[in-house]
């Protein structure tokens, strides 16, 4: 087996939050165009994402993807290079599972036309990415992408739940 220590983010990456805890944000407004204003209160998983053009997105700040962050629970705010990215861990039961779930993820992706950075490692260690690469940062369709992926029925994918890091 391995410990804990081999799935936490590489000591050059910041992870900011985990939704599991308590975000009291300073800012209780969303950045620009982030998020529109009237639709905070719809759920992620049932919006659909929007065509990323450079031109009308901006990259959230971290108050708000902080709030959002808590409709997506599982899923890391990290900041990497000064940008700020989701992350999500888990152990598979092996390889081909991690493929299979790859499948999944894409099918979601494709439907959205917005897609995540995918990855398996160590042979059953997944871990997917996502952010807005068209601006750099997270925009909503970021968060949609995530509460999609968590409506997946992972049970039959996964070893266990990858414990989250300890650390904030
Ligand atoms: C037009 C279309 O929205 C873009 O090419 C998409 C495709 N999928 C994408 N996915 C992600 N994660 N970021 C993007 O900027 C992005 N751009």
């Amino acid at each position: 087996g391995f410990g804990h220590s081999q799935l936490q983010a590489p000591t050059f990456n910041r992870i900011l939050c985990t939704s599991k805890l308590p975000w009291k944000p300073l800012v209780m407004e969303y950045s620009a165009k982030s998020v529109p204003e009237d639709d905070t209160k719809t759920h992620l998983s049932s919006k659909k994402c929007v065509p990323c053009s450079a031109n009308d997105l901006r990259p959230m700040n971290e108050d708000s993807a902080g709030m959002l962050l808590e409709q997506v629970p599982g899923w890391d705010l990290v900041k990497e290079n000064g940008q700020l990215l989701l992350r999500k861990s888990w152990k598979v039961k092996n390889f081909l599972k991690g493929i299979e779930l790859f499948q999944k993820i894409a099918d979601i992706a494709e439907t959205e036309g917005h897609h995540p950075n995918l990855h398996l490692e160590n042979w059953n260690q997944v871990r997917v990415e996502i952010w807005t690469h068209t601006i750099g940062g997270l925009t909503e369709n970021d968060f949609i992408l995530a509460a999609k992926i968590n409506e997946l029925n992972l049970h039959e994918f996964l070893r266990k739940a990858v414990a989250k890091s300890k650390s904030s």
